[in-house]
């Protein structure tokens, strides 16, 4: 791999194109240093998904090293827990400064390894940044109570990390979970030993040096590669303390069962299958870009997309049709170009599993109005990638599997609605209680009854600490919103979670309450 030295003095987009990204140094991180595992139960692959390329090939943790990485955790945390909020919180800042600095570079490493677009990647990494800021921000205010007791004694809490904690990440925001997840544990006094996923193990590694330059004792954040079995041995250890999990549902149900075991605190941030309403006095250029957004970032490989857009009938032909139009114009290619706006998918057998979503489809009466077929870019160096054509839907039905199950990939299910109790009720109806979108013009809307019918009806498959709930809005009027940069495109975010005494992660991981996001349109429309 290039080294950072020579990272650090040539921009990354100087150094780093498709089709030449290699790691030769180790991939584990422990103890301040990258390692080579002590033992070892496989091997596993790590591909560049716009090529098809092998760009990794590493041992995935066995036992041995898995002991040590929670031996030398345990010994940093002792010196951590120690330290105070504010000296957490300068080491925070630092780290956060450094990946401000070297924004790009990583952001190039990130869409090398994943495949989105590095016009994407660095918003992911403004996000990661930005999460530091915030829980340095938390470190120094965290405290506890004091009550006052009969006859002049009193009582008093604190708040004691927990531990080491584990995280484990999935493969669509490698560098921004591994962010996500480390920076409250560290702010809290906690140490981690992440596993990424193993399709995407390079990014988390630039985080352990980062972390390290600026000034976290070696061993306090570590990390391990591999995959079901590592996250296991991880998850059942005995001296470890809190696990966070981003991933699947089933494998997350995995996870709270091992956990339980241990009687071990578990966040988990799952699937999803969103709803987007679109209501006919919406304004239409604004949900038709927060439609492509909410279906094709990332490839559509995000779990809090809105897949399921309900359109109210009498715009419903208006509104396909523009969709169609812009999703048609959505450049697809080598994904560090400056105007790809989408890459390849993760691999081979994910770029399968979408088209296959979309095959069942189109034989359960849904109609293909473009795109799901496989797509081979014009430049021989992407021949081997694992690119399709982004996909919207029409003619669907509530129970169709292209509705109800989440897809992963750039496919958008169009379905139609009358009345606003109709769809609410659809909306709801579903077991992925992740998140919601709402285009209208109407921000004072009488929402019936209770406008929480939105957010999800039962417990939350995203868990307690994770995105919280997110409302989407868009369409609303400037002036009635001024703290904002722009009406475009908000994200609302609503932490459910009830805030618990040892418990590090009950504030919203997604930082401050609430984000503008400007974004320019997907398609070059
Ligand atoms: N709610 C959220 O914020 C997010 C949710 N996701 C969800 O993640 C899924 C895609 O990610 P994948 O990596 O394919 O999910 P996955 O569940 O297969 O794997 C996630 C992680 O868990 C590890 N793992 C797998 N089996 C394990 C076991 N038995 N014990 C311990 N660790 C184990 C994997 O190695 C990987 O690091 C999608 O369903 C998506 O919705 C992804 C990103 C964000």
């Amino acid at each position: 791999m290039l080294s950072r030295t020579v990272w650090a003095l040539c921009p990354a987009s100087a150094i780093m194109s498709t089709g030449t990204f290699v790691v030769s140094q180790p991939l584990n991180y422990r103890g301040g240093a990258r390692v080579n595992p002590a033992d070892g139960s496989g091997t596993e692959k790590a591909f560049e998904p716009a090529t098809g390329r092998v760009i990794a090939t590493f041992t995935c943790s066995g036992e041995k090293e898995v002991n040590l990485a929670v031996e030398d955790a345990r010994a940093a945390f002792r010196t951590w827990k120690k330290k105070s909020g504010m000296e957490r919180c300068r080491v925070l800042l630092e780290a956060a400064r450094i990946i401000r600095e070297r924004k790009d570079e990583i952001a190039a490493v990130e869409t090398i390894n994943n495949g989105k677009s590095v016009f994407e990647a660095r918003l992911d990494i403004d996000t990661s940044w930005q999460c530091l800021e915030y829980y340095a921000g938390l470190a120094g205010s965290l405290a506890g109570e004091h009550i006052q007791l009969p006859g002049g004694s009193f009582g008093y809490t604190r708040r004691e990390p927990l531990g080491v904690c584990v995280g484990i990440g999935a493969w669509n925001y490698p560098f921004q979970i591994a962010c996500w997840k480390s920076a409250p544990a560290l702010a809290c006094g906690n140490a981690m030993i992440f596993k990424p996923s193993p399709f995407t193990p390079v990014s988390a590694l630039l985080l352990a040096e980062i972390y390290t330059q600026a000034g976290v004792p070696p061993g306090l954040f570590n990390v391990v590669q591999g995959g079901a079995a590592t996250g296991q041995l991880l998850c059942q250890h005995q001296d470890v303390a809190k696990v966070s999990f981003t991933g699947s549902v089933p494998t997350g149900s995995k996870i709270m069962e091992m956990s339980a075991k241990g009687i071990k605190p578990v966040t988990l941030e799952l699937g999803g299958k969103s709803p987007l309403i679109i209501f006919s006095d919406c304004d239409m250029p604004n949900a038709v870009k927060g439609a492509l957004m909410a279906n094709f970032l990332t490839q559509g490989e995000v779990c809090c997309n809105g897949t399921r857009v309900f359109v109210q009938k009498d715009i419903l032909d208006k509104f396909t049709a523009e969709v169609v139009r812009q999703t048609q114009k959505i450049k697809i290619g080598d994904p560090l170009l400056e105007d790809t706006r989408m890459g390849p998918l993760i691999n081979g057998p994910h770029l399968e599993r979408v088209l296959e979503f979309v095959r069942l489809a189109r034989e359960q009466g849904a109609k293909v109005l473009c795109g799901g077929d496989p797509y081979v870019p014009e430049d021989p160096k992407l021949k081997g990638g694992y690119y399709m054509t982004p996909c919207v839907l029409t003619d669907c039905r509530d129970d169709m599997t292209c509705v109800k199950e989440e897809i992963f990939g750039p496919v958008m299910s169009i379905l139609s609605f009358d009345t606003e109790a109709e769809v609410l009720e659809r909306a709801n109806n579903t077991s992925f209680g992740l998140a919601a979108g709402v285009f209208t013009r109407v921000w004072q809307r009488e929402w019936p009854s209770d406008h929480r019918v939105l957010l999800p009806t039962q417990d939350s498959v995203c868990g307690d600490g994770g995105c919280g709930v997110c409302v989407l809005t868009a369409g609303r009027p400037k002036e009635e919103h001024p703290g904002t940069q722009q009406h475009d495109f908000q994200m609302l975010n609503v932490d459910l979670g009830a805030f618990e005494k040892r418990l590090y992660f009950q504030l919203s991981q997604q930082g401050a309450g609430r984000q503008s996001l400007e974004l320019p349109p997907l398609s070059h429309a």
